[in-house]
């Protein structure tokens, strides 16, 4: 019997755009970031995507030692991929941004590959309106986000821990960064199987139609050929539809509540490993098999 394909599913158990006030459900302490990660492990997610944020408020925290405890427990607890952030907050420089993962020298790091105006809800929909208020009172008291990665800030993450044998998940929001991606892989400063994780649905990139999936898998399969692994993070609404394209087209998976908060129209997902039973049961339900973190290890080439 021919070996089902292995689909990697990527949990981004908190992020920092999402504030508590968006849901009591968002994990914040380091305990409720740690258990949170160890149960979407154990739900099917291979890799776990980690931001820190400050117990008392939730605001996003990216100093090295705000990462200590949870990264230490899941250790202990879990053989799941461990992939530090270093996109941080909008806020942040990007010195502060690189330095977790500076610290800690994980397997995977994430690196955003190109600039852009950061919102959150391109299109307001009823459960969102509620939402986007709260966000840009408790948040950014403006609209003005720029998320700054300049081609000489990416270079910097890349060679400040590319030393260290840290591969990346490279963060596209649109084809340009695909082409940013080429950029640096032509430069011999990334090397292949890259790890290219599509974002669809966040204001400032690109939409989240079928269309726009087509449109930069189809980019990147002739800027990469064999040499990359797609993988797809679809916001709000649109995660599960867009990882059920992902998996049917050959791609891996992305979800959690650093991505979207929902389980369904209206309905606050209430765990990360909620979202990551519902992708495996897309994935299971198309023949394929969820893959476990050796297996990722082995398609991403990491350093384990
Ligand atoms: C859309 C996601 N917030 C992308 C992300 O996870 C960025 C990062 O942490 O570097
Ligand atoms: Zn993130």
């Amino acid at each position: 019997m021919a070996s089902k394909r292995k689909v990697i599913i990527t949990c981004a158990v908190t992020g920092a755009i999402h504030t508590p006030s968006m849901s009591e459900h968002l994990p914040v302490t380091a305990q409720q970031i740690a258990q949170s990660a160890i149960e979407a492990a154990e739900a099917g997610a291979a890799v776990v995507h980690l931001h820190a944020r400050d117990p008392e408020d939730g605001r996003p925290d990216q100093s090295p030692e705000a990462f200590t405890p949870f990264l230490q427990v899941i250790k202990q607890r879990s053989d799941a991929v461990v992939n530090i952030t270093t996109g941080g907050a909008p806020t942040m420089s990007i010195h502060d941004r690189v330095r977790p993962a500076a610290t800690w020298k994980p397997e995977l790091a994430s690196l955003n590959m190109g600039s852009m105006n950061f919102g959150l809800f391109p299109m307001l929909t009823r459960y969102d309106a509620q939402l986007k208020h709260q966000w840009e009172r408790d948040y950014l008291g403006n609209k003005g986000i720029l998320f700054r990665n300049t081609f000489e800030d990416i270079e910097h993450i890349l060679t400040t821990l590319t030393e260290h044998g840290t591969r990346f998940e490279f963060e596209c929001y649109d084809t340009a960064h695909l082409y940013n991606l080429k950029h640096f892989h032509d430069a011999g400063l990334v090397k292949g199987p890259l790890f290219i994780q599509t974002v669809f649905g966040l204001m400032g990139g690109i939409g989240a139609h079928y269309d726009d999936v087509m449109h930069m898998k189809r980019t990147a399969d002739r800027l990469f050929g064999e040499n990359y692994r797609w993988s797809v993070l679809g916001a709000g609404k649109n995660q599960l539809p867009i990882a059920a394209i992902s998996a049917a087209l050959g791609g891996h998976v992305r979800v959690g509540l650093e991505d979207s908060l929902w389980a369904g129209p209206g309905e606050l997902a209430e765990t990360n490993a909620q979202q990551v039973v519902a992708a495996r049961q897309i994935i299971e339900g198309l023949g394929l098999e969820v893959a476990r973190p050796d297996e990722a290890r082995e398609l991403l080439a990491l350093k384990g």
